[in-house]
């Protein structure tokens, strides 16, 4: 901590640099068009590491990344946060172990968000990747991915979403023709969650199609 910060601006440094490794993989992979998605790190108990909006997330730098705080005010900073910060920083209040908020726009996630808006979840079951969420030790056991109704009103998105806070074993939800959201309690969980929920979805497109 200095004098003029709030925060550590090593622990900073670290967050940022665990963001822009990651997400220039998941970019690699397409899972980033046109300047979508948004990505966070818990510095300490108050602060994030969040992307700036708007920026190409696979040619993230260390300017691309700021500081909130868990009520998703920025910290001495003028750059403006992701569009959708307070998705991420209702999580980390709620839940203190919660250490990294991924959220991608992959063409998987986006059509799975389509097929079952409707039903309102995806309904997984009898995938040993399932093992893949924390908690689970068995491929015996089903998981329910929530899919909201999009909204640019983020307060209207959160308040949603804090209707499924209460679920045990809650590690993502997708937002109609939008996107995936998923956590961890570090950057390795949340990506292993991320990948876990875009590897599932694929099959259930893929036995869609074949089950024609
Ligand atoms: C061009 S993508 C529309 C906004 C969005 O859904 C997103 O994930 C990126 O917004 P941000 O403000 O975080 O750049
Ligand atoms: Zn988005």
């Amino acid at each position: 901590m200095t004098a003029s910060l709030p925060y550590d601006p090593q622990r900073l440094a670290h967050c940022a640099g665990e963001i822009i490794v990651n997400v220039r993989e998941l970019s690699a992979l397409g899972w980033t068009p046109a300047t979508s998605s948004n990505f966070s790190r818990r510095m300490d108990e108050r602060h994030i590491a969040i992307t700036v909006s708007g920026r190409d997330k696979g040619k993230l730098t260390e300017a691309d990344i700021m500081v909130v705080d868990v009520d998703a005010q920025p910290v001495a900073t003028s750059q403006k946060s992701s569009a959708e910060t307070l998705l991420h920083t209702q999580l980390y209040k709620r839940f203190p172990e919660i250490g990294c908020v991924l959220h991608t726009h992959s063409r998987t996630q986006t059509v799975a968000s389509r097929l079952y808006a409707g039903i309102g979840h995806v309904h997984l079951e009898g995938y040993e990747l399932l093992k893949a969420f924390s908690g689970n030790t068995t491929h015996e056991i089903s998981v329910e991915l929530p899919v909201l109704p999009n909204s640019q009103d983020m307060h209207t998105l959160a308040a949603q979403v804090d209707c499924l806070l209460d679920r045990q074993q809650l590690w993502g939800y997708l937002i109609d023709g939008h996107g995936l959201y998923a956590w961890g309690r570090d950057m390795p969980e949340a990506r292993r969650h991320l990948e876990a929920f875009e590897f599932l979805l694929g099959c259930e497109l893929d036995l869609r199609r074949l089950q024609r």
